[in-house]
């Protein structure tokens, strides 16, 4: 049965003063702000501010705010051939009309989208002058013209993903205003529309809670967000990105808007639930405390074999799903094993009303099998549903990635090349992608939301290596150099000051690899044991079975060499060999400058109450940091990718409950999404990504809602070394997160901050 909505009081919008959100920005227009024609405010806005505010939204800001994509000029005399597009005067342009080359009429008072399309495209337009030709020439030209028409249906893709987007966008307005609303000066003005709001009276009733001692109370900016959710259900859209940074509670949001589609829309489910490993037991925890009426079946590890009889069975009977909420992990997608394809098989059975996927950045790549099999699935779902809190990673592709899987309708490109298509440098573009997310992605940033949160403080630490280190870093880098010019040597044709083209790019891989390493640990090297020490290891280890007894002596002898001293140490320890040389000691571990770093920094920290989360990329790496740990006698936790997925949550809660241990140790990839570690207040990214979101989720396990002291984040950069340039180029990757996804940077400004790439960085370094 279908239940009234209230709406919130004018009293309540008074109470809430928040900035609007970000996202929705288009691109910076020349024009001043009262220039730009009054139009409504943004579709996540609709709740936000006060009077004051939402005068001043309408005046200037808003439309800024809004998804406003509107008709172009008279003067661009193109046909339209989208059926999908309204046939009147204010339908948008189609970029595939720029290949018959019409002049466009530069009008300032054009809105931006319709200015961004144009200016986007303007070398696209310019007409060849055939007859001052010569033959060649003219050969030349129409090679190249028949380049550009094929550019320009490329870019038509997202021209016409354009088109579509705007007419939703027009819909979604015309909900929220009203259709005679052209003009919305005020957020009363929703009185007049077709939505109601649903507010915290409605969560309350949807609940019913049965947990002493908690409320589920809603923040009001995540009140707006379950709005958002159910304006596009409502418009029976098939999708939606909830993209709020890390920690401000997508989970509960999402959790509600389940819960109120039961309550309100006669919507039980059934829902498909995705996650990494480590926030499935999270998830459940979530959907028990908020959600206590649902039936929520975790369906991974060995629960999963037993389920699946008894679930295929109720299927096949046309029953309707004994759950409400399936919870799956992204594993479940990826291989190709018997029990995996009838686990899909056993999903696709069902007509899902909504599929999640959180930390829905994992479906960056539209050609993984991830992506495809979860497709697969999700496909006829009534609507995906995105979670991330960064849904920018490297690439405007990668983006598109994410469009595609939650509207593939909409935003299928087939086997258009994107990673050609969206330039990241491409500031237009940048712009277009903006107002193609606008009416489906709601991000909110902890800045825009939440006053009361505490800082996050960022610190880059610089360390300096120790005569040990550097010897070994200067050693790798003299054997790689004199490798390369034998190599390039070899080449006669090409730029000898490049590496580029000239190695393979795995062996510009390795030795990147290999020059990060020393910069993080000379023990991830061999250089303490002698090839004649390794074989008098191998033939102590041989008759142990250490590499198993079929295994030749040489064979050992091989394996070991291509082992680094801190893994040859620890194969002596666990099998108790003992040489004139032997294990390595505790000196060794402070061989590095970074480890020498923590050994001042963490008890300093410990000393003054703070309790710290330490990352690193690679499990190596964690071993010889719990060995640092270790000698400097500070209890600790650790979680990586071993970590078995019932054991992740019980981790998380002895570290955030026990204030006896001072550190935990995680791996960025695993415990570097979704977790809650409000228990520490202090990070450490001992190792950077070149990712540099990977490295913003990492932060964000303790910035996050639930914390109540200022956050420190120290990023350790070994100095001399290429850690620096992985350093920079995580900064440029931001400013292009920035561009697409918030407001108040400009790309094109950010030339400073060239990229290099791997194997540039690699030439400088192996210039003699
Ligand atoms: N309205 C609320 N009332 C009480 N606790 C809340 C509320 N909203 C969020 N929280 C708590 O704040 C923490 C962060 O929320 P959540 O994990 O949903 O954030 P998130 O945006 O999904 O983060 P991430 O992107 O890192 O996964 C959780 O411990 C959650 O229980």
């Amino acid at each position: 049965m279908k239940r009234d909505f209230d709406e919130i009081s004018d009293d309540e919008w008074v109470n809430h003063s928040f900035k609007p959100s970000r996202v929705l920005k288009s691109t910076p227009s020349s024009k001043s702000p009262s220039d730009l024609p009054s139009s409504p405010p943004p579709i996540e806005s609709f709740a936000f501010g006060t009077k004051t505010q939402q005068l001043l939204a309408s005046g200037s800001s808003s439309s800024d705010d809004c998804v406003i994509i509107t008709q172009p000029k008279p003067s661009i005399h193109a046909d339209l051939e989208d059926d999908d597009v309204e046939q009147h005067n204010d339908r948008p342009v189609s970029l595939g009309n720029r290949a018959r080359r019409f002049i466009i009429d530069d009008d300032d008072d054009e809105q931006p989208a319709a200015q961004m399309l144009r200016e986007g495209n303007r070398e696209l337009t310019e007409v060849y002058d055939v007859k001052s030709c010569s033959d060649d020439d003219l050969e030349l030209e129409l090679e190249e013209d028949a380049e550009l028409e094929l550019e320009l249906e490329d870019d038509d893709v997202i021209g016409k993903a354009l088109q579509k987007c705007a007419k939703i966008a027009a819909e979604l307005r015309k909900d929220l205003y009203g259709s005679t609303a052209v003009c919305c000066d005020r957020y009363a003005e929703v009185d007049s529309s077709t939505v109601r709001i649903v507010t915290q009276d409605d969560v309350d009733a949807a609940c019913m809670v049965e947990v002493p001692d908690f409320q589920p109370v809603l923040k009001p900016y995540q009140l707006v967000g379950v709005n958002f959710l159910l304006l596009l259900y409502r418009r029976n859209i098939g999708g939606a990105i909830l993209a709020d940074e890390m920690g401000l509670g997508k989970t509960i949001q999402a959790i509600t808007y389940l819960m109120l589609l039961k309550h309100l829309n006669d919507d039980p489910g059934p829902h498909l639930i995705v996650c990494p490993a480590s926030v499935l037991e999270n998830w459940e925890r979530e959907l028990k405390r908020w959600c206590p009426s649902f039936s929520v079946l975790q369906y991974h590890g060995t629960t999963r074999s037993a389920y699946s009889k008894e679930l295929s069975s109720h299927a096949k009977h046309g029953l309707p799903p004994p759950f409400n909420v399936i919870l799956a992990c992204y594993s479940l997608f990826e291989r190709h094993s018997v029990q995996q394809k009838d686990d899909r098989k056993l999903l696709k059975r069902w007509r899902w009303s909504c599929v999640l996927m959180d930390e829905a950045h994992a479906l960056k790549d539209k050609n993984s099998y991830r992506w495809k099999n979860l497709m697969s699935v999700a496909r006829n779902a009534n609507q995906r549903l995105l979670l991330t809190g960064t849904p920018l990673q490297n690439d405007l592709h990668e983006l598109w990635s994410l469009l595609e899987f939650m509207l593939p309708d909409l935003f299928a490109t087939g086997d258009v090349d994107l990673k050609r298509l969206l330039n990241t440098e491409d500031g237009d573009l940048i712009g277009r992608m903006k107002s193609i997310m606008g009416p489906f992605i709601l991000r909110r940033l902890k800045s825009d939301v939440m006053t009361q949160l505490v800082p996050k403080i960022q610190q880059v630490k610089y360390v300096s290596m120790g005569k040990q280190q550097e010897d070994a870093y200067k050693e790798a880098i003299e054997e790689y150099r004199k490798f390369s010019h034998s190599h390039i040597a070899k080449c006669s044709d090409v730029n000898l000051t490049t590496v580029v083209g000239v190695l393979p790019r795995r062996q510009i891989s390795n030795y990147f690899v290999q020059f990060r390493k020393i910069a993080n640990h000379p023990l991830l090297v061999r250089r303490i044991y002698t090839d004649e020490d390794v074989v008098r290891f191998a033939k102590k280890l041989h008759p142990r079975g250490a590499f198993g007894f079929e295994c030749t002596l040489d064979r050992v002898v091989e394996e070991l060499k291509s082992y680094n001293d801190y893994s040859i140490h620890q194969l002596l320890l666990s099998y108790g060999v003992s040489d004139s040389k032997g294990i390595l000691s505790e000196k060794h571990v402070m061989l590095s400058a970074k480890c020498q770093a923590l050994a001042e920094l963490l008890p300093s920290l410990q000393k003054d109450g703070h309790r710290v989360l330490v990352f690193s990329q690679w499990t190596s790496i964690l071993d010889i940091l719990e060995w640092t740990l270790d000698v400097i006698g500070l209890t600790y936790r650790r979680l990586d990718g071993s970590t078995q997925v019932t054991d992740r949550q019980t981790i998380v809660d002895e570290f955030n409950n026990d204030t006896s241990i001072s550190v935990c140790l995680l791996s960025t990839r695993a415990g570097g999404q979704g977790l809650n570690l409000t228990g520490a207040d202090t990070v450490i990214i001992h190792d950077m990504d070149f990712n540099p979101q990977i490295d913003r989720q990492a932060e964000d396990r303790c910035h996050r809602i639930g914390q109540t002291k200022p956050v420190t984040i120290y990023r350790l950069v070994t100095k001399g070394t290429v850690d620096e340039n992985v350093y920079e180029i995580a900064k440029r990757k931001l400013t292009l997160d920035a561009a697409v996804l918030e407001s108040g940077v400009d790309v094109e400004h950010q030339g400073d901050l060239s990229e290099m790439t791997m194997g540039e960085i690699l030439s400088s370094l192996l210039k003699a």
